[in-house]
């Protein structure tokens, strides 16, 4: 189930609410940036998304630059986005958020 291939409807209506996601124009990933204040605190969460992502075996595509992390979500298994990534980007901006 959770693997399930999201179409591009679906997709648009999950991004409803989840701030500062985008959708790729093939509707096959979501991305979005995260600025912090300093490396420590981009640092910080990428490690809290790190043990998240291995529990729930779904693992970002991302890269930092100093405060700033940048994610891509997909769903390998699928060959573009699930709830997985669904779920994730929520996590992602909770723990963002405090
Ligand atoms: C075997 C293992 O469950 C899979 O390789 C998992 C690991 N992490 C993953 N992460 C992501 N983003 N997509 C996947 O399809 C995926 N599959």
């Amino acid at each position: 189930m959770a693997r399930e291939k999201l179409g591009r409807e679906a997709a648009e209506a999950a991004l409803t609410g989840l701030d500062g996601w985008v959708l790729a124009k093939d509707a096959g990933s979501i991305s979005r940036t995260f600025t912090f204040k300093n490396f420590s605190e981009a640092f910080a969460f990428m490690t809290r998304v790190a043990l998240a992502a291995e529990k729930m075996d779904h693992h970002p595509e991302w890269s930092n630059v100093y405060k700033t992390v940048d994610v891509t979500l997909n769903t390998h298994d699928v060959g573009g986005l699930s709830v997985l990534d669904i779920e994730m980007a929520k996590k992602m901006n909770r723990y963002f958020g405090g």
